[in-house]
C-alpha cells in the first residue's frame, strides 16, 4: 500500500522528560537535530522540568536589578534567556527548546519520548503519564540505573516498557553532560530493537532495521527487552509518520561532537551503564584514600568482572559481551571513575571524613549521585538471593557508604 504524500505526513513531536545536567545537554543536541531535519521531526523540542524557584547571580549576564534576589521560575528563567542557569549554567540553549513545568502537558502528542531523570523519580513520572501519551509512543531511556521492586530487579527502558504499555530502548555511553554541552567530541551508545510492527519496507529491500536488530515476533505483541513475550499488546506507529528506526534514531542524536553507534543489546547497555556507578565510588574512595590510578585501574577491572559477572547470571538471555566494548562499556567505566560525579564526590566525601549523603546535600546544588541508590538497590537484591559474597567490589561500596567497611581494607578483597 502506498505510503502518505509528503504533505500529509504527520512528524515526530519529541519531549526530553528531565532537565537535569544531562536531560538539558540532551534537549540541546537533540533540538540542534530536529531543526535540521524538518522532514522528520517538529522543530520544538518539550523539555519537561520538575519546576522549582531559582535566584540569578548578580554576577549573571542575566541578573535582573530590579528582581534583584527575588526568586524566579526555573521554566521561566529557561525559555526567557535559553539556559538552564541552575543544572546546565552558561550553555546557550537552541530557541527550540521548550521548558514545560507541566508534565502532562509536555508529554501531550509525542510520538519519541526520551526519558532523562535520575532514576528514583523514573516510577512518579510513569505513574503520572500513563494513560496520557500516545499509545504509540516510543520511548528512549537515558537513565542510568535499575529498579528493584518485589525482589525483582529491572533495568530502566524495561520498567518504562511495562508500565507504559510502549517500546523503550537505552541511550548509554561515556558521557559527561559538561563537556558535551561544550560541544566536546565523544561516543555513545543506543540500543533500540525497532518493534516488528513499525518495520517498513525500504529500498525493496525488507525491513528497515540494521544490525538484525529485529526481536523476531511478526504478530504485534509486546516483547521485553529480553525477547519475553508480554500479554500488553503494542501499538503501531501510524503509517502516516515517518519510520522511527536506527537511521531516524541516528538523525535525532548523533551530532558532529556525539557521535552514535546503534546495537541491539539493551540488557548490556543498561546495566553497564547503572552498575559503572557502583564502580565509580569505589574509585572515588580509593583516590580520597591516597591510592591514585594504579588502584584505580585494579577496582576498575574488578567492577567491570563483578558487572559481566551480574549481567551473565541475571539477564543471560540476550546479553552479548561485545557491548562492554562499546561506548556504553569501558568508556563509561572509564570516564565515570576518572572524571564524574560519583567518582568525584565519593573522593571528597573521604577526604572531608564525611558521607556520601552529607556531600550529595551540600555540595551538588541538587543534583544526584545516582551510585548511592544504585548499590543500595543491587546489594538488596543479591542479598534477596544471598549471593552477595561473590560480589565483594559492590559489597564493599555498600559497607563505605554504610560506615561499616573500611576503604583501606579493599585490596582484600583482591586476595583469594
Ligand atoms: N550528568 C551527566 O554527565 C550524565 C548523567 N547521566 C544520567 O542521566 C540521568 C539524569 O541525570 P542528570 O540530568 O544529570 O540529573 P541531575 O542530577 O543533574 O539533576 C537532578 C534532576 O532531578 C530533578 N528532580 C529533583 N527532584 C525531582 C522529583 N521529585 N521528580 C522529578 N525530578 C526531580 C531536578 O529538577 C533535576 O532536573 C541519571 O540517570 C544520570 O546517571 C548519564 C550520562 C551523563
Ligand atoms: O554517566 C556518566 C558518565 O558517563 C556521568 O556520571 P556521573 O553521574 O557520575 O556524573
Amino acid at each position: 500500500m502506498a505510503g502518505p504524500t509528503d504533505a500529509a505526513r504527520r512528524k515526530h513531536k519529541v519531549t526530553v522528560v528531565g532537565s537535569g545536567n544531562w536531560g538539558t545537554t540532551v534537549a540541546k543536541l537533540v533540538a540542534e537535530n530536529t531543526r535540521e531535519h524538518p522532514d522528520l521531526f517538529e522543530e520544538d523540542v518539550q523539555m519537561w522540568v520538575y519546576e522549582e524557584n531559582v535566584t540569578i547571580a548578580p554576577d549573571s549576564p542575566h541578573y535582573d536589578a530590579a528582581l534583584g534576589d527575588e526568586p524566579q521560575k526555573l521554566t521561566k528563567v529557561i525559555n526567557t534567556y535559553h539556559e538552564n542557569v541552575k543544572y546546565l549554567p552558561k550553555i546557550p540553549l537552541p530557541s527550540n527548546v521548550v521548558a514545560n513545568p507541566s508534565l502532562l502537558d509536555a508529554v501531550q502528542d509525542a510520538s519519541i519520548l526520551i526519558f532523562n531523570l535520575p532514576h528514583e523519580f523514573i516510577g512518579n513520572v510513569c505513574k503520572q503519564i500513563k494513560g496520557h501519551i500516545l499509545p504509540y509512543a516510543r520511548g528512549v531511556s537515558c537513565i542510568k540505573g535499575v529498579t528493584v521492586t518485589d525482589d525483582k530487579v529491572e533495568l530502566i527502558c524495561e520498567y518504562i516498557s511495562e508500565s507504559l504499555g510502549i517500546y523503550c530502548g537505552a541511550l548509554s555511553g561515556g558521557n559527561i553532560a559538561n563537556e558535551i554541552a561544550n560541544e566536546l567530541w565523544c561516543e555513545t551508545t543506543i540500543a533500540y530493537n525497532t518493534p516488528p510492527c513499525d518495520q517498513r519496507p525500504q529500498n525493496g529491500n525488507g525491513t528497515g532495521t540494521q544490525n538484525g536488530t529485529s526481536n523476531g515476533q511478526q504478530d504485534g505483541h509486546f516483547r521485553d527487552s529480553r525477547g519475553r513475550p508480554s500479554a500488553t499488546e503494542l501499538t503501531p506507529l501510524p503509517t502516516d509518520y515517518p519510520p522511527l528506526d536506527h537511521a531516524e534514531l541516528l538523525k535525532l542524536f548523533d551530532r558532529p561532537y556525539f557521535t552514535v553507534s546503534m546495537v541491539s543489546d539493551v540488557v548490556g547497555v543498561s546495566l553497564a551503564g547503572a552498575l559503572k556507578n557502583i564502580v565509580a565510588l569505589a574509585c572515588g574512595f580509593i583516590e580520597g584514600h591516597g591510592w591514585n590510578m594504579t588502584a584505580k585501574t585494579a577496582v576498575m577491572r574488578r567492577g567491570m568482572l563483578e558487572t559481566i559477572q551480574f549481567c551473565q547470571e541475571f539477564f543471560p538471555e540476550t546479553i552479548q559481551e561485545m557491548t562492554f566494548w562499546e561506548s556504553a562499556g569501558w568508556s563509561d567505566m572509564i570516564v565515570s571513575c576518572t572524571s564524574a560525579r560519583n567518582w568525584r564526590y565519593s573522593k571528597m566525601a573521604v577526604e572531608r571524613g564525611v558521607s556520601l549523603h552529607e556531600i550529595e546535600r551540600t555540595e551538588l546544588n541538587g543534583q544526584k549521585l545516582q551510585g548511592i541508590s544504585t548499590t543500595k538497590e543491587v546489594m538488596g537484591f543479591l542479598k534477596a538471593r544471598g549471593v552477595q559474597g561473590k560480589y565483594r567490589l559492590f559489597q564493599a561500596v555498600e559497607g563505605i557508604v554504610d560506615g561499616t567497611f573500611d576503604v583501606e581494607n579493599i585490596p582484600q578483597l583482591f586476595r583469594s
